[in-house]
């Protein structure tokens, strides 16, 4: 490209000296020819590979995320919104992605064409003329130490706005059954205008200041040029320099204005891409909390006999204690029976078991083992966990009881379904285990989302199965159902059921009691009955309520 100037300067000294013939014509046309081929080669090789390496490292930094998040334990998610990590992962990923592929390939340009320009006047024109004209850009550093913070800043604000909304918009669109039920919609509709109007106003913010910025930088290029002028004018006509010099060298300083504009936009992108850097740095700068131990100790198989020695378990973030004096053991093969008012700590205690939350050292074990001591994977592979939600994925039937079993068969998946009490509606669907169940399983009712939960983790077959409240939305005839397949298919494994209708829990081998925390009893059906505490007036109480209903 910078050969164009030297080529015009050197053909218009040829005109001012009569040289042009017909063949210098034709020699500097093909020659302009040429390099403008070149150009238009080097320039969209560049481009393309660029790109290609813009998007691999956008693939890299997606993959990478993901990686780190699904390193991370449950407490993680809680501090996190959905919408702010999907941020992380597509805005900030994308704008760092931007600054790297599409400014590095500007700058590369932007450096190389005024590099060349500045030799090619040195060498070709004036040296003088080159130094004084450039004068003015020796001020660009200082631009870019008092812009740079000022857009980093802006652009930080403007990005955890956009998290905020995309929380927002993520939390409005899980709840909009909710919302249309309780005709709530112009609240919502506020909330949202509240937050898209804190966006706009940052990012109002960013394209003041860039755009300041960027309008700095050509300015300088144009003091350089009026300076070209006025000293390259007085050179040509005290014959210091010739007229052609003079031509090529406005040319010159014409073709570098464009790349300094780019270099300020490129500045700008820069800036951007180091406030989404550092947001990104925080994200993989968190360290999984839950992790192998560092001697795991080596068991061939989990039989699946459980104990639980625990003085006192607080959550992480928690200001009370969650659970206190849990004292109980179950063999292998046992059901225990986990009962007791809402809040009183169930699931907190089967949580501990797979290590969803880490419990203190030498209070849970499993054969014997203490849970922080066993290889993770050996854990959790021994352990099928049903959530009181019984989460479903958005995609069919079959996926979503055949996630537990990498190799599932036809015959596994009707297999499970049947023990589950899903089968029949199942085969009533029209299009059966192909069935989508949208996200989240919205398309069924809560009963079926259980049973098809339920379903996934009989698929499992591991040596514990537990199972958080997860009949609470079936009838009790289908609930009798199920406990019967459980006590048929689970002969000689470890089942934990916790469960608010006592009927559920009656034929475990043991059940223990909560209350505010505390294990309060614990014994068979017959023994606590025996007792008359606690689990007997609650027994008391729902059968009375049954034989009204
Ligand atoms: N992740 C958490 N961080 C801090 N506190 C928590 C967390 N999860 C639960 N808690 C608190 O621990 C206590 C016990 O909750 P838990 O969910 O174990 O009760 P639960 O008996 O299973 O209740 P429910 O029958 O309603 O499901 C509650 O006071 C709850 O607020």
């Amino acid at each position: 490209m910078v050969q164009f100037p030297h080529l015009l300067g050197n053909f218009t000294n040829s005109l001012q000296t009569h040289h042009l013939s017909r063949a210098v014509v034709m020699h500097y046309s093909w020659l302009l020819l040429l390099v403008g081929v070149l150009y238009v080669l080097l320039y969209g090789f560049g481009q393309l590979r660029n790109g290609q390496l813009g998007r691999q490292f956008e693939y890299e930094l997606r993959k990478r995320l993901f990686g780190h998040w699904e390193s991370l334990s449950t407490a993680y998610f809680r501090k996190r919104s959905i919408g702010d990590l999907l941020n992380h992962a597509l805005n900030d990923v994308r704008t760092v992605r931007e600054a790297l592929s599409g400014g590095l390939n500007i700058l590369t340009n932007a450096f190389f064409l005024l590099t060349a320009t500045l030799i090619m006047t040195f060498r070709t024109v004036s040296p003088k003329l080159t130094i004084v004209s450039m004068i003015p850009l020796l001020f660009l550093p200082l631009f870019v130490i008092w812009w740079g913070p000022r857009i980093r800043n802006a652009s930080r604000r403007a990005q955890e706005a956009l998290s905020d909304m995309a929380e927002l918009t993520e939390e409005s669109l899980s709840a909009v059954r909710l919302v249309k039920a309780t005709a709530n919609e112009d609240i919502e509709a506020g909330r949202f205008e509240t937050r898209v109007d804190q966006i706009v106003r940052r990012q109002m913010s960013v394209f003041r200041q860039s755009a300041m910025f960027q309008s700095m930088i050509p300015f300088l290029g144009s003091i350089s040029f009026s300076i070209a002028l006025l000293y390259g004018g007085y050179l040509t006509v005290t014959k210091q320099i010739q007229l052609g010099g003079f031509v090529a060298f406005t040319l010159y300083l014409a073709m570098i204005i464009q790349p300094l504009q780019q270099m300020g936009f490129v500045f700008n992108q820069f800036q951007r891409a180091s406030a989404s850097l550092l947001r990104l740095g925080v994200l993989f700068s968190e360290l999984p909390d839950i992790t192998d131990p560092a001697q795991p100790v080596q068991v061939d198989a989990i039989a699946g006999a459980v104990s639980v020695r625990l003085p006192v378990y607080r959550y992480p973030d928690g200001d009370r204690d969650a659970l206190v004096n849990i004292n109980f053991s179950a063999s292998a093969g046992e059901t225990i029976g986990i009962v007791g008012r809402t809040g009183s700590g169930k699931t907190t205690l089967v949580n501990l078991l797979p290590r969803i939350f880490d419990p203190p050292s030498g209070t849970v074990f499993v054969d014997g083992h203490d849970v922080r001591t066993l290889p993770l994977q050996t854990l959790r592979e021994a352990i099928a966990y049903v959530p009181q939600d019984g989460f479903l994925f958005s995609t069919t039937i079959r996926e979503n009881i055949g996630f537990s079993k990498e190799a599932a068969t036809e015959e596994d998946i009707i297999w499970a379904a049947k023990n589950a009490s899903f089968w029949n509606e199942i085969q009533e669907f029209p299009e059966g285990l192909e069935t989508v169940v949208g996200e989240r399983g919205v398309s069924l009712s809560g009963g079926q989302k259980q049973r098809a939960a339920i379903a996934r983790a009989f698929l499992k077959d591991a040596p514990i199965l537990i199972l958080d409240d997860s009949l609470s939305a079936v009838d009790m005839n289908t609930e009798k159902q199920i406990i019967r397949a459980i006590r048929d298919i689970r002969q000689g494994k470890t089942t934990i059921i916790i469960a608010h209708r006592l009927s559920a829990i009656r034929h475990a081998d043991q059940i223990v009691v909560l209350d505010d925390g505390e294990l309060i009893e614990q014994g068979t059906h017959e023994q606590l009955l025996e007792e008359n505490g606690v689990y007997a007036s609650m027994v008391a109480l729902q059968e009375g309520e049954e034989a009204l209903a």
